[in-house]
């Protein structure tokens, strides 16, 4: 049986390139983070975008052969990991499900939660989802991980060692904050393995093919993955993914998106295919500026909203 083309099929490789080189010229408006060494030394000019399409197509431009560590990219992954094997109880004992106005490190919101982080999407939510990963120690969890996400995607992720180092050299006050909140509220029996746990997926790493790979799972009705479970991923991400901007980038791309303070972006377009940007600098949100301006180019003109 033929797929029949998706919405991806108006897409022309000129009109690709010339919006990752108009970009790159947003790029430069951004910042790099500076709280792990390694991001704040990225290329702020690189730029990538891939896009699998259900109906078997890839389309690429940009530095497409660039590897980029997922960061809180990995999230919605680890959420999805989490529903499909410890069910949907288990997770959503450890997580709410309502937006947050406040920043993805926000120990405030956490304390006015009570330390039942607000979703998944937040720091505190994904180092409390995090210790749920089976194995003794962070290593040994992310392994759990990876080796599901590429079984059951295709896709080729590998630990990013150097990362990794890089976000051990500076301590993260505001993680272990939330961290010890959560130990307190006993969402985690662990301050130093959860840490860790959640340091080694962040450093998860492919390229931009990789992300939109791993991107189909949520995208298409007969994935590996459970529909109530894509749905619940999807709209977690459409409604928080984006953090405090998420309202404003649901009316603008209307898309579930996930970003990382990589300059990783993954966007899911139900029933067609998944789109997925890389650029290291980031608005004031931490969200990548030309990922955000590649995805509301693709989205305009391809009409990929999901609400229509
Ligand atoms: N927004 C992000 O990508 C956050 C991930 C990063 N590792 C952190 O905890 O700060």
């Amino acid at each position: 049986m033929n797929p029949s083309p998706t919405r991806f099929a108006a897409l022309t490789q000129t009109q690709l390139e010339n919006w990752v080189g108009q970009a790159r010229v947003y790029a430069l408006t951004g910042r790099l983070p500076d709280y792990i060494p390694l991001l704040a030394q990225a290329e702020a000019q690189r730029v990538a975008v891939a896009i699998r399409s259900l109906d078997g197509h890839g389309y690429f431009a940009g530095e497409r052969d660039q590897p980029f560590a997922l960061m809180s990219v990995v999230k919605p992954l680890l959420l999805l990991f989490l529903l499909e094997t410890s069910g949907w109880d288990a997770v959503f004992d450890r997580v709410g499900i309502d937006p947050s106005e406040q920043s993805f490190h926000s120990l405030a919101q956490l304390n006015v939660d009570r330390g039942f982080p607000r979703n998944p999407m937040l720091n505190s939510g994904a180092i409390a989802l995090a210790a749920m990963l089976p194995g003794a120690k962070g290593a040994d969890r992310c392994e759990a991980l990876r080796v599901w996400l590429n079984q059951a995607s295709g896709s080729r992720f590998v630990l990013d060692q150097a990362m990794l180092a890089s976000v051990r050299s500076l301590r993260n006050e505001a993680n272990r904050a939330i961290a010890e909140v959560l130990l307190r509220a006993e969402s985690i029996d662990h301050v130093e393995t959860a840490l860790d746990t959640y340091n080694h997926i962040c450093c998860l790493s492919g390229t931009a093919a990789d992300l939109a790979q791993v991107g189909l799972l949520l995208a298409q009705p007969n994935a590996p993955t459970q529909p109530v479970h894509q749905r619940a991923v999807n709209a977690l991400m459409l409604t928080c993914g984006l953090y405090e901007a998420s309202g404003r980038f649901a009316v603008r791309i209307g898309l579930p998106t996930k970003s990382g303070v990589s300059g990783a972006l993954l966007s899911i377009v139900p029933g067609q295919g998944a789109i997925a940007c890389y650029s290291p600098t980031l608005d004031a949100t931490g969200n990548s500026i030309a990922g955000l301006f590649l995805l509301e180019q693709l989205t305009q003109t391809l009409n990929l909203s999901v609400f229509g």
